[in-house]
């Protein structure tokens, strides 16, 4: 896709405001264009000795009646062009949300989060303004320009040409500060990004600031970049302050040219003080167009950068992508299947290598090993986050590639390792937003999650606000409410990444016994704590990617000194732990 291709279908939307904007427009224009003849005509009326004062007041009675037709001709063609342009921004911001959501966690792990937000603001802000002030420059810088220049010419060709001598360099500096401006003004945002960003991380880590005691280079880091925010406004104040002075003093020159060399030619009789009048008045009404002409090319430039940009991203395919004929599972079982599987996070350094599982329907797998071995990898894979690089991961017999994504996610239920909650009520990031809960459903999930009491001692119980992030519940209580998130529709398979690492001996014992209870999904869990797999009917010890060890607990314990010397230490804490509440 081009960045014509993608533009196209927004005009095509809205062809016909715009055709009514650009009317309005040109309406505009027109009765811009005809106030110098009546003030022409009542100049040479004056100068005549003919003017009456009827005459006078039909002359400024059709004045007024044209500014009025121009002002409501103005308000028109802006509500119609600038209109279009906020609708297709609309429209393009929508898409390109819509598009990232398409897009698999492989682009999100490559992207920054900032680039991102500055597509989804100030390109497709470049976009609005190339498609709105753009098509207004345009027609201007054409109609407007050429019309003076016509008109000008009509009085004295040879008048025009002396006039429109200092024309090109208002042109020429329209563009060169135009494009200064912008460059300044890019810079001015980035500073404003920076003191966001550094505002946005030092309150989001405030307790690591207070704890560690960096409040103070915290403070001297944004006073650096409020400082450097004010430098970069002052060299943006420097180009907008010079422009208008320098316009002003070169459409004075025109108008220098005119006086001089047109004052002559009404002492001469060359032209009447009428068509005096009306020179000055369309050169006057030349600026405009002639500045639009600068920066109108700037604009275009400008938006057609930020539409290759986005063209890049709507470029962008997913490479969990959804079959063209997804194979339907009538009855599934939650039977699973991993055939030499390998996986690579960037293509270079393999992750998992020759991993090889069967997990028939019902049974349940544990999956331990040392930080970074893999499992969050390994989990990842089977609810279809990431492809892998080689090898067959299948559901029921059907490799994952051939079901609907949409099925995948709803036979496979999956709670990642890290509990994000988003900002709302426990019972929306639960069951979600705006979605109408199931009272049964719920009350399953929060009973099997251990977290009914927890939302009993809350006065607004499940409509409690959770906050950013989940900020207002602890550690153990955001995990639980992710746990009782991933338990609220039954599926026919569970996946679990270390679902009780923040919560106490006592409420994960309780947790693991509700999780085990049902017996008819097949459950895959990933865990520190060995309480979480001991009760699986198998388990794998992964080391560096690999499968170094697996079976039962007890043939673990028989067989894998790694397996041992954890369970052994684990079960030590525990009697500790114990003791102390004894
Ligand atoms: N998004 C990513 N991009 C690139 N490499 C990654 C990414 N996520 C993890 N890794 C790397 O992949 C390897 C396996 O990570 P994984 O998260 O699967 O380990 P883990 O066994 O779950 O660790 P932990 O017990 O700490 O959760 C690690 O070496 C890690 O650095």
């Amino acid at each position: 896709m081009t960045a014509f291709d993608l533009i196209r279908p927004y005009f095509r939307a809205n062809l016909r405001r715009i055709a009514t904007g650009l009317l309005f427009l040109l309406g505009v224009d027109a009765f811009q264009l005809f106030i110098p003849r009546i003030v022409k005509h009542a100049v040479d009326a004056l100068s005549a000795g003919t003017a009456t004062p009827h005459l006078l007041a039909r002359d400024g009675g059709i004045i007024v009646c044209f500014a009025m037709l121009i002002g409501v001709f103005r308000f028109g063609w802006r509500h119609c062009l600038i209109g279009t342009s906020r609708r297709v921004e609309r429209a393009i911001r929508s898409d390109l949300f819509s598009h990232l959501l398409t897009l698999d966690a492989r682009y999100f792990d490559t992207t920054r989060t900032g680039d991102l937000m500055s597509h989804a603001t100030s390109d497709i802000n470049n976009i609005r303004m190339a498609t709105g002030m753009g098509i207004v420059a345009v027609t201007d810088a054409v109609v407007l320009g050429g019309a003076a220049i016509g008109f000008m010419a009509w009085i004295h060709p040879g008048l025009t040409l002396m006039a429109l001598i200092p024309m090109p360099f208002i042109v020429l500096s329209a563009r060169v500060f135009g494009r200064r401006m912008h460059a300044r003004h890019k810079a001015v945002q980035e500073g404003l990004a920076a003191i966001t960003e550094h505002v946005r991380e030092a309150v989001d880590g405030i307790r690591v600031v207070k704890v560690f005691g960096r409040g103070k280079q915290v403070d001297h880091r944004l006073k650096d970049l409020s400082g450097d925010y004010v430098r970069r406004n002052l060299r943006l104040v420097r180009v907008t302050g010079s422009l208008m002075p320098l316009m002003i003093f070169l459409s004075g020159m025109g108008t220098a040219i005119v006086v001089g060399a047109g004052g002559r030619l009404v002492i001469t009789g060359g032209i009447s003080p009428g068509d005096f009048v009306a020179f000055i008045s369309y050169l006057g009404l030349l600026t405009w167009p002639m500045m639009a002409l600068g920066w109108m090319t700037n604009l275009v430039q400008r938006g057609k950068a930020s539409l290759d940009r986005l063209a890049v991203i709507f470029n962008e395919r997913p490479e969990v992508a959804e079959p063209r004929h997804p194979t339907p599972i009538a009855n599934p079982t939650g039977r699973l299947d991993m055939e030499k599987v390998f996986f690579s996070f960037n293509g270079s350094r393999q992750v998992l290598r020759h991993i090889s599982l069967a997990v028939e329907s019902g049974k349940s797998v544990g999956v331990v090993g040392p930080p970074g071995s893999g499992k969050t990898a390994l989990l990842s894979l089977l609810v279809r986050l990431y492809d892998p690089t080689g090898g067959t991961i299948r559901m029921d017999g059907v490799p994952l590639p051939d079901l609907a994504t949409a099925d995948v996610r709803r036979l496979v239920r999956f709670m990642p390792q890290e509990p994000w909650l988003f900002s709302g009520t426990i019972e929306e990031n639960i069951c979600g937003p705006g979605a109408h809960a199931d009272a049964r459903k719920l009350d399953r999930a929060v009973t099997e999650a251990c977290l009914a009491q927890t939302i009993e001692g809350f006065e607004d119980g499940l409509n409690t606000i959770v906050g950013e992030k989940g900020v207002m519940l602890s550690g153990g209580q955001k995990q639980r409410v992710a746990l009782a998130r991933t338990l609220y529709d039954p599926s026919p398979v569970l996946i679990l990444d270390d679902p009780v690492s923040q919560v106490d001996t006592r409420t994960a014992h309780h947790i693991i016994e509700a999780v085990f209870a049902d017996t008819g999904r097949t459950l895959v869990v990933a865990s520190h704590r060995f309480a979480a797999i001991v009760p699986c009917d198998e388990i794998l010890v992964m080391e560096e990617g690999r499968i170094r060890a697996r079976g039962s607990h007890e043939h673990l314990l028989k067989t894998d000194d790694y397996y041992r010397e954890t369970w052994r230490l684990q079960s030590l804490a525990l009697e500790i732990e114990e003791a102390d509440h004894a």
